[in-house]
Parts: C-alpha cells; structure tokens; sequence
C-alpha cells in the first residue's frame, strides 16, 4: 500500500515516505509540484536546525505565491512497529515565549506582576511593550527586583505596527547575550496592539525562529468594559484590536469579575466563545491564575493540537459553574456572531457585529481522500489565508496510520503526523477555524466532499 500511495501522493501536502530506520529521519517536506508547479520556486519554508527537530515544520508562504504544503510519514507503519513511540514530534528545546495581550487596563500588568512574583522556578526574560512612553510601570520595577531575569523597555511605538524590528532585534540580543540565563519570554503589548504581526514574527525571522518558540498568547479581558470596546465599529479597514486579540488567544483570562455580576460575565464568555472556540478561558480577579495556565502551554505545538480542537469545557466547567457547553464536541457546529442573543436576554443591547470574526468547528467521523483534502485545504489558505487568522486541525487521512495534525496562522502553515490512531478508536477529525467572514456550511461542505 505504501509504495502506491508514495507514487499517487507526489502530488499532495501529505505524503508518504518510505520508513527509514530512525523515526526521527522519517518526516520528509514535500511541496506541491503540481498544484503550484509555477510558482514552485517561491516556495520558503523553515525546518528547525537540529535534525532531531527535523519533523517540526514550518512554511511561510510568500504573497503573493501562497502554498499549501505539509509534512509526512510513512503509511507502511504498522502498529506494532511504532508501539513504542507515543508521539512522532520530538520535543522542541527552543526557548518558549509568551505574548500578554489585552485591551487597554484589562490586568496586563497586574499578570504579569503575578507570573513575576510567583513560585515557579522559571527565569523570566520580560519584553515590556509602552506605547509613547519612557516609564516602566512602577510596579513591574519592583516586580524585577524579585522576579524577572531582565527586563527590556521598547517604547518608540506599538509592538504590532512600527517596531517589530526592535522586537526581533531585542530577542536576538537576549538571545545571543544571555542565553542560558533565563528560561522564558514574557512580552506584554500594549493594549492597543494587534497580535498578528507579533506572533508572525516567530515565524518570519530566522533569528528568532531557530532560537525561541512562541509558547502562547495571553488574552485579558476587562469583564466590565470589554463589551464596550467589542462593540466599537472601526472604519472599514480598521481592526478591532479587542476582537481581534481575543480572537487569536491560546488563552482568555476574563478579568476585573469582581466588577460585574455574573450574567454579565457569562454572557461575555459566550461571546468570546463565538469569536474564539480553540482558546481556555478562565475568569480572574487580579489576573490569579496558575502559571502553567499561562505559561509553558504549547499554543502553537502540534502535539497539543487536541487539546485545541477539542471543546473548551475543561476550563470552564471544572473552574466555574459554567453553563457554556451547549456546543459540544460531539455535533458539527458552525458559530455566528449573534448566537449568544438566543439564550442571554439579559444581554440586550446588540452586538452581533464583532466585525465578522468568528470560529468554524467540524467535527466528523470518516477517512480523508488525500488528494481532495490537499486540494480543499491548498485552495482555502491560497485564497482565504488573510481572513483565517487560526486553525489547528487533526486528520484521519486513508491509509495513514497516525493522525495528522495541523495548525497555522494565516498564511503559516505546520502539519506532522502524530501519534498511530488507536485499534478501537474512531477516526474523528476535527477542525477548528477562526477567521473574518467564515461561512460554516461551505467550510463543512468542503470539508465532508473530501470524506470518502
Ligand atoms: N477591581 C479590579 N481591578 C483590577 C483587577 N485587575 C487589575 N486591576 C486594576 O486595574 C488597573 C489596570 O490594571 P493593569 O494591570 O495596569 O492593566 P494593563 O492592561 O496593564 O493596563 P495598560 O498597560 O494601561 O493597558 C490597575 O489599577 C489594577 O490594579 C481586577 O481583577 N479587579
């Protein structure tokens, strides 16, 4: 089966290699050479520099030439020749980083104080982002006497728009000068920072690429005035930074609770959810939350894909009396906007337009054709990928044995085989999007037209 599979998936993301002996060599890059032939040469992609990493993959697709490309493992892997592998990625030894987002006075500081001033062992190298401003936040000074390894201002404007270049610049310096001495990154924007082209940054500089990993992003969210800033109606053009930091969050702390009453916070949370579905949530006062809550969470690593594409119960259910499971992880669900206005009258006044950003869950039972799937996945990032600001993704693909997982950030795309599916266990994959303009049925229908 292997080797007609490997002929008949030239022309495929994912493909199939032939299984050599050390299973760490056995992740091959394929591109599309016939998809994009055309444009082949356009192709860049990343690799992590150490062969044992050689199955975390990376691409980033240049603009115009988008392309969707992925990695592989060999089909002829029976189950009994990998029982003693639990998982096909091999741990990442780069340094982790956290970005703490949040609207303006929603309690970043104040986590960041927290992470400082905790118990956990971790050396911490902070990246404080003041918009305009010369001054550290008193406190956070205090907060590096106990707690932070190095504490480094950049304050010539927002971290998303006029200084990613002193971003990378100044996580090469911690890099080159003072690694070994700290342990994790903490860079907390500003509140009026959009995430995108910071977590971008991860990925398009080689320097930081190969040296640092980003670990997770870290929304707060004022309970009391984050409807208001929701709600905003920006020129067309103009991101809602509130919306769109939620909406490309690993993790949503809905803080200030003590602010408000409850059905105001459930009726926030639901909201959240219809833009954000991969994140956990949490409600907070004082930003208290465990530090492995926020940090060392693997936001953007393919073995924790599940944990993301799986419904967000956990969180909620196991810290709060949370009612916001009506969307299980059993059903096909596709969110709009307005959803929450059906089961939350006490949350009257409208604000069904969060400008279009949204989640797109598919759950299914089934096998994917390869060909199809590469095609519909290829066509969807090439032409959609600006308005995808997310996705993670596990795949039952015919004749692989191991699951495939995904995930990507716009036009950034990581895929791997992953652990073998199990003899008894459904083959279910699971999709989650979150993007601007999503239509759920066309994603599903797309999605199910690649099911044989
Ligand atoms: N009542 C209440 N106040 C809080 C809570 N969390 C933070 N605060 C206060 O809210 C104010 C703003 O908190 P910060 O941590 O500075 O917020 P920030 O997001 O860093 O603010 P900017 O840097 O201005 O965007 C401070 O006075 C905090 O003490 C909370 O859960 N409840």
């Amino acid at each position: 089966m292997a080797s007609s599979l490997s002929t008949e998936m030239a022309t495929t993301f994912l493909s199939f290699t032939a299984r050599p002996q050390n299973p760490f060599a056995k992740i091959r890059t394929t591109v599309l050479p016939v998809l994009f032939k055309p444009r082949a040469r356009n192709l860049s992609y990343k690799t992590m520099p150490s062969s044992t990493h050689s199955e975390f993959i990376a691409f980033k697709v240049p603009r115009p030439y988008r392309r969707f490309t992925a990695s592989a493992s060999a089909a002829a892997t029976t189950a009994s020749e990998d029982s003693d592998l639990l998982t096909k990625i091999p741990p990442d030894n780069r340094i982790p980083a956290t970005i703490i987002t949040g609207f303006l006075g929603s309690g970043k500081t104040t986590l960041l104080n927290h992470i400082l001033t905790a118990e956990h062992g971790k050396r911490i190298a902070v990246i404080e982002n003041e918009y305009g401003e010369v001054d550290i936040d008193g406190s956070l000074v205090a907060a590096k006497t106990t707690g932070a390894e190095d504490i480094v201002l950049l304050n010539n404007g927002c971290l998303c728009c006029t200084v990613r270049g002193d971003l990378v610049r100044m996580i090469s310096e911690l890099v080159s000068k003072k690694k070994g001495k700290f342990d994790h990154i903490v860079i907390e924007t500003t509140g009026l920072a959009n995430p995108a082209p910071i977590i971008q940054t991860f990925y398009a500089e080689d320097a930081i690429f190969n040296e640092v990993k980003l670990d997770g992003v870290v929304t707060l969210v004022d309970a009391k005035h984050a409807g208001f800033h929701l709600d905003e109606v920006k020129p067309k053009g103009v991101v809602n930074e509130a919306v769109e930091q939620i909406a490309y969050a690993d993790r949503i702390i809905v803080n200030k609770t003590d602010l408000v009453v409850e059905p105001q916070v459930a009726s926030l949370v639901e909201r959240i959810k219809n833009i954000n579905r991969m994140a956990h949530m949490k409600r907070t006062e004082f930003g208290k939350v465990d530090l492995d809550y926020v940090l060392g969470i693997g936001g953007f690593d393919l073995e924790r894909i599940e944990s993301a594409v799986d419904a967000k119960e956990d969180d909620a259910a196991h810290d709060r009396h949370d009612h916001d499971h009506d969307h299980g992880h059993h059903h096909h669900h596709h969110e709009h906007d307005h959803e929450h206005e059906h089961h939350h009258d006490h949350h009257s006044h409208d604000h069904t337009h969060d400008p279009g950003v949204s989640s797109v869950s598919i759950v299914c039972e089934g096998n994917l054709d390869l060909d199809k799937a590469n095609m519909w996945l290829g066509t969807l990032l090439m032409e959609r990928s600006e308005d995808i600001y997310r996705m993670k993704g596990l795949l039952s693909v015919r004749g692989m044995n191991e699951r495939f997982v995904f995930q990507g950030v716009h036009d950034i795309f990581q895929g791997s085989p992953d652990r073998m599916w199990g003899p008894d266990e459904p083959r279910v994959n699971k999709i989650v999007f979150i993007g601007k303009n999503l239509n759920g049925e066309e994603l599903e229908k797309g999605f199910k037209a690649c099911l044989l």
